[in-house]
């Protein structure tokens, strides 16, 4: 998942968040940082000086795979979320089109995921990222990384593929509406 040689540096976004500002959820219902998802990651995700981010997220009893221990497809969803929300300080809407993670030590139920991202170059719509989760501080042990190429969408990528009644509800809404301007999309 090598960026191509003729990649570029991506570029904060002049109007990006300030650094250390709370990024806030892109939805209500996302299983990664909404609010109103029970079981959700609810990850809260800061911005970083240049186009990277930091976020925690704890692992709870709903989050096992084995006794005592993280899903592996969650701390996946953790980072992927992460990185993810580098679109932030880009200004632009990227979903993922690949991820690989890799799972260097088991992560047990109570741990305080640290988790950190950056966005290592750019070509086109293209994005490469990667993240990196560590357990007990930001520079404790590493326990989990990923590489991710996110692809940039428009407004019509959610609108074509969402079902019908979750995409209404969310142009009604003025709050989800306004979140999706912050990412310089015009629902
Ligand atoms: C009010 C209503 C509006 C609401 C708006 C709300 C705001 C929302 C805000 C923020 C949302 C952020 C959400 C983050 C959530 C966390 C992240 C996720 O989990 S996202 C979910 C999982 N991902 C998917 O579901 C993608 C599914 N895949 C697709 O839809 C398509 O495959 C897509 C769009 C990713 C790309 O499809 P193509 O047809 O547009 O483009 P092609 O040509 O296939 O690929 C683009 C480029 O990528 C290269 N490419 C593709 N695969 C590659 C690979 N494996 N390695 C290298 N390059 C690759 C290709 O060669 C192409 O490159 P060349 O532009 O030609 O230079």
């Amino acid at each position: 998942m090598a960026p191509p040689p003729r990649a570029t540096a991506p570029v904060r976004h002049p109007d990006a968040p300030p650094t250390g500002e709370l990024l806030g959820s892109h939805y209500g219902h996302c299983f990664g940082c909404g609010g109103q998802q029970p079981h959700g990651l609810h990850l809260e995700v800061r911005a970083g000086q240049q186009v990277d981010v930091t976020a925690e997220f704890t692992v709870r009893p709903v989050h096992q795979g084995a006794p005592g221990l993280a899903h592996g497809g969650v701390l996946t969803t953790a980072l992927d979320e992460t990185m993810g929300s580098l679109g932030w300080l880009l200004h632009v809407v990227m979903v993922t089109r690949r991820l690989e993670t890799e799972f260097v030590r088991p992560v047990p139920v109570g741990t305080v995921l640290h988790l950190a991202a950056h966005a290592v170059a750019a070509e086109g719509r293209k994005v490469f990222t990667t993240a990196t989760g560590r357990i007990g501080g930001p520079d404790g042990p590493l326990a989990v990384r990923a590489d991710a190429l996110f692809v940039k969408v428009d407004v019509e990528h959610f609108t074509e593929h969402g079902r019908d009644e979750e995409i209404q509800a969310a142009m009604a809404d003025p709050d989800q509406v306004r979140r999706a301007r912050a990412f310089k999309v015009n629902p």
